[in-house]
């Protein structure tokens, strides 16, 4: 009897909360429902729909295009979630100065990354991408050719080990290759994560990281979970907060390590300075110290060049561009006390960049070692071009390289398309608003971008399965929707790191290439992919490798 009437109570005062939700939330609710989307229940919205397709997000995702099309609706709980995957849709958002507010789904991610440039919204988020968009700007770029180059040899060095073995999981070797250059090149800083870290013993940081996203996309789809202290108890709470020590501790020993470094160069500087010779411009730069201005003609020879090294149009944001530039932590630490940065300011957006810089590139760079070991005529392709840029040459790569290695760029592009790093995106939407296809989404709901989907629509991709990196032949790509292929997204939230992530890939994928062919692993095996902030496989990448014979050359000096 006292059971009966404690659920008769709990269902009343719930039934209550609904309508006085209902109530409140009147238009949101009737726009809503002029949207195609699966029916749902009163509190738990399509839950059992999630569950029905074993939280597994990307099955639901195909599932649904194919019973609701491009644009439909889902309820998670009193949430309102809006799928868009059409080109028209997504313009709408993404271009907009309105629409720039991250949901509160990103919340989940603010124990790890704090309110930092990825996670920020408002006045907070302009000011700090006002700071880090000049640590990315093209003039910055020609410095890291070296990084990339050498951790890339030190990558394919590691990797042979595996040359004639069994299938292994790519994504390990790559993954500790991306994050020691973000390190290097932005923090200024080596963590070695490629020397100390062997196939048996990951690095701690990689491995805190893999654990996080999944934990963060375990986390997102139970509304349960969201309150902290429910969370915490649990074995996945327990699990996230020793990564968060993992993480901060990381991060925090880079910015340690630089700050000292930092102070020392400082002094050094000056100390040269005033007995008159001070080091000259090259090594200046090296250091990431000011250097005197270059006259608009050098600029624009430099800009040329990375555009043509990355296949990127020029930044849409110039606003910022003729602010002095130096890489990325060694400005936050010059500009803390004009910009009012804390240590702590300073530790969100190391994270962010640490995350962002290494996870994406990683995940693109695996998908695309997959890609090519699944598709021989297009590894072949590709070789011939290796072949026609290096001949039989183990030679560093330059600018001109990048520029020259068109199909590769082509092969990135199609990674990308299947494969978007950052699969789907979710922003808040405040004020109602018409999309291209005429729908309207109602202020109070999540507009999710869906990156993955927007790739594999058929409408804009003919056989969009099909791994063809030549449908990004000018010839066959004109007249698309410019946002038809937005992985990187576009507008004013559009990724930072775009060229520099561009020029790494090109350069790690090429010695890839260059050194082994890609073998699919013999045993039947498919990628279980896996929206975890990150796209991820949860089955691992896995391939085989066979070493080519190069002819080593001199140490070349990486210019271009
Ligand atoms: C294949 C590589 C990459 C892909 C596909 C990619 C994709 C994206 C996408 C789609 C967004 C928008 C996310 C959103 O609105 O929630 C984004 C934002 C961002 N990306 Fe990237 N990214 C890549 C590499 C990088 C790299 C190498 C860095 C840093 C060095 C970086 C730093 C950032 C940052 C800081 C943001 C947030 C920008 C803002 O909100 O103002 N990304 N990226």
């Amino acid at each position: 009897m006292g059971l009966a009437v404690t659920v008769l109570w709990v269902v009343g005062a719930l039934a209550l909360l609904q309508l006085l939700w209902s109530l409140r939330n009147r238009r949101l609710l009737q726009l809503a429902n002029t949207l195609p989307g699966p029916r749902f229940l009163p509190v738990i919205g399509n839950f059992f729909s999630i569950l029905a397709n074993d939280f597994d997000f990307i099955k639901m995702v195909y599932a649904y295009r194919s019973r609701y099309g491009h644009l439909y609706r889902i309820w998670l709980g009193p949430a309102c979630y809006i799928n868009l995957s059409q080109a028209k849709d997504v313009e709408t958002i993404m271009s907009s100065q309105k629409f720039i507010h991250k949901s509160r789904d990103y919340a989940h991610l603010h124990p790890w990354l704090g309110t930092g440039l990825l996670t920020s919204t408002g006045s907070k988020w302009f000011h700090r991408r006002r700071i880090i968009t000049p640590t990315f700007h093209f003039r910055i770029l020609d410095r890291f050719m070296d990084s990339f180059n050498r951790n890339s040899n030190l990558m394919v060095e590691n990797m042979s080990k595996e040359d004639g073995r069994p299938a292994f999981d790519v994504h390990h070797y790559i993954s500790l290759c991306t994050l020691d250059i973000i390190c290097e090149c932005a923090m200024g800083t080596k963590v070695n994560a490629q020397v100390n870290s062997t196939k048996q013993i990951d690095s701690p940081y990689v491995k805190a990281v893999n654990s996080m996203c999944w934990l963060v996309y375990f986390r997102g789809i139970r509304p349960w979970l969201f309150v902290d202290s429910i969370f915490n108890r649990t074995a996945q709470g327990k699990l996230f907060n020793s990564n968060l020590k993992t993480l901060h501790a990381m991060s925090k020993d880079v910015i340690r390590k630089r700050k000292l470094e930092y102070v020392e160069d400082r002094r050094r500087a000056s100390a040269a300075a005033a007995q008159g010779n001070g080091p000259p411009a090259a090594s200046r730069r090296a250091k990431g110290l000011p250097t005197p201005p270059v006259t608009r003609t050098e600029s624009e020879v430099l800009e040329a060049k990375v555009d043509a090294a990355t296949g990127l149009g020029p930044d849409e944001d110039n606003v910022y561009g003729r602010k002095k530039r130096s890489a990325f932590l060694d400005h936050l630490l010059e500009l803390a006390e004009t910009e009012n940065l804390s240590d702590e300011d300073i530790r969100e957006e190391v994270d962010t960049i640490m995350f962002e810089g290494h996870d994406t590139t990683a995940a693109a760079l695996s998908f695309a070692a997959y890609s090519l070991a699944t598709n021989q005529h297009v590894q072949d392709k590709l070789f011939d071009e290796m072949q026609h840029i290096f001949g039989d040459s183990d030679r560093d790569a330059t600018y001109q390289d990048l520029a020259d290695m068109k199909y590769l760029e082509r092969v990135i592009k199609e990674t990308l398309r299947l494969y978007p790093s950052v699969p789907m995106f979710w922003r808040d939407i405040r004020e109602e608003v018409t999309l291209g296809s005429g729908f309207v989404l109602p202020a109070g709901s999540t507009a999710c971008c869906n990156m993955y989907m927007l790739g594999r629509n058929p409408d804009a991709f003919e056989d969009p399965e099909l791994f063809d990196p030549d449908r990004f032949l000018p010839d066959r790509w004109s007249g698309k929707h410019p946002f038809d292929y937005t992985p990187f997204s576009a507008g004013p939230r559009n990724c930072v790191g775009q060229k520099f992530a561009m020029l790494e890939m090109k350069v790690t994928l090429s010695k890839l290439v260059r050194n082994f062919r890609l073998l699919p692993p013999p045993q039947r095996f498919s990628l279980d992919l896996a929206v975890e902030v990150v796209l991820k496989s949860r089955s691992g990448v896995m391939l085989r490798v066979e070493k080519r014979a190069l002819k080593p050359s001199k140490p070349s000096r990486n210019s271009a």
